[in-house]
């Protein structure tokens, strides 16, 4: 178990600034993700944890100890860290019995073979796997095969355990639940995690922190209620859930939506130009009352909820209705809108 420290790592390669000064330590025995759009660093930054990239800038700590610096230039070879990694490709040896797969990192650590073998059935049992010790590995199912990476990972008790999308090339449904196994495993051994991954789903529902990144730059960390309640810019609000963004006016007091023909009381935090964020499930539609109106464009049916597409003015809102919309309204329908949460950000340059 350890805390990670990094304090302002860039990562360059030629022109391309992959990583820039990324400041985060994430604490002793927390999962966190890092989250981002592809090509926004998460890989990068993972890989100078463990130490198969060096940093061009700044300085990574594990535990009590400096394994980068670009200032002392210090850099300690992955196989010193004492880290655990699962990779997007199962990355499991075709050729080696599962058991062998395991023990393998133990193997290479001179450990003796009583020792080899208690650890590997110990990990393989941690992952619900003990009865496939001697099977191969085309003999087990994608979900398996990803088991058996996470006992190799473990094997050799690591302080720190990296993670880059290792459910991606699950189905939808052995994802979920692997979801929930890696949880367990992290809260069972109380191991510290992080979890680079695209998916916004999988990072909600099990990190105790997200880092939201995009284009090497850290825009967010905090937990996951936070980053969806409360995102800190346009950026963060796009990426993490569904939303519609509105232009906006702001003065004392008061936002005033042009687009919509709307105004409202609301103090933001800055006067001028800027931009309304509402979430779709934030927007309520009532057939009658005062208010600004719309039309019901589109409807669709999603058993829980109706997702439905309302005209004002020259607008397209999005809206997640969980009552019984789908029944209630109909295509050309005319409907009041009221929001029940906004966020007003100022302007700012979208890249
Ligand atoms: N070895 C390399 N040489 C040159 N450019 C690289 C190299 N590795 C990554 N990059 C560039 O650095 C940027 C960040 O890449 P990185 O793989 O870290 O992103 P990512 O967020 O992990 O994306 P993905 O989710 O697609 O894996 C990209 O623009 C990428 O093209």
């Amino acid at each position: 178990m350890a805390e990670v420290k990094i304090e302002s790592v860039s990562k360059l390669f030629g022109e391309v600034k992959a990583v820039d000064n990324f400041t985060a330590t994430v604490r002793d025995g927390e999962f966190v993700s890092i989250l981002g759009p592809s090509g926004c660093g998460k890989t990068t930054m993972l890989r100078m944890i463990a130490g198969f990239e060096k940093a061009s800038l700044g300085e990574i700590s594990i535990g009590d100890q400096l394994v980068s610096s670009s200032k002392v230039k210090k850099f300690l070879p992955p196989e010193k860290r004492n880290i655990g990694m699962v990779f997007q490709s199962y990355a499991v040896w075709p050729h080696m019995s599962v058991f062998d797969n395991v023990a393998y990192p133990l193997k290479i650590r001179r450990v003796n073979s009583q020792e080899i073998q208690e650890k590997t059935m110990k990990a393989l049992e941690l992952v619900h796997l003990d009865q496939y010790a001697q099977r191969f590995p085309n003999q087990l199912s994608g979900g398996q095969q990803q088991r058996v990476a996470l006992a190799r990972a473990l094997v050799a008790e690591p302080r720190l355990l990296l993670l880059d999308e290792p459910l991606s090339n699950l189905d939808a449904k052995l994802r979920e639940s692997m979801r929930f196994e890696i949880k367990e495993l992290q809260k069972k051994l109380a191991i510290t995690v992080i979890y680079v991954t695209h998916d916004q789903a999988e990072a909600m529902a099990m990190s105790d922190r997200i880092i939201v990144m995009h284009a090497g730059v850290i825009q967010q960390v905090d937990e996951p209620t936070v980053i969806y309640e409360n995102p800190a810019n346009q950026i963060v609000a796009d990426f993490i859930g569904l939303v519609n963004f509105i232009e906006a006016d702001a003065t004392e007091g008061r936002v005033s939506l042009p687009e919509l023909g709307m105004e409202l009381a609301y103090e933001a935090p800055f006067t001028g130009k800027g931009v309304v964020a509402v979430r779709p499930e934030h927007i309520q539609l009532s057939s009658s009352g005062a208010g600004v109106k719309g039309t019901i464009l589109h409807r669709l049916y999603l058993g829980d909820a109706t997702d439905i597409r309302v005209q004002v003015k020259d607008k397209v809102l999005r809206v997640i209705d969980k009552g019984n919309s789908y029944q209630k309204y109909s295509e050309g329908d005319a409907v009041v809108i009221d929001f029940d949460k906004l966020i007003v950000f100022p302007n700012e340059k979208l890249s």
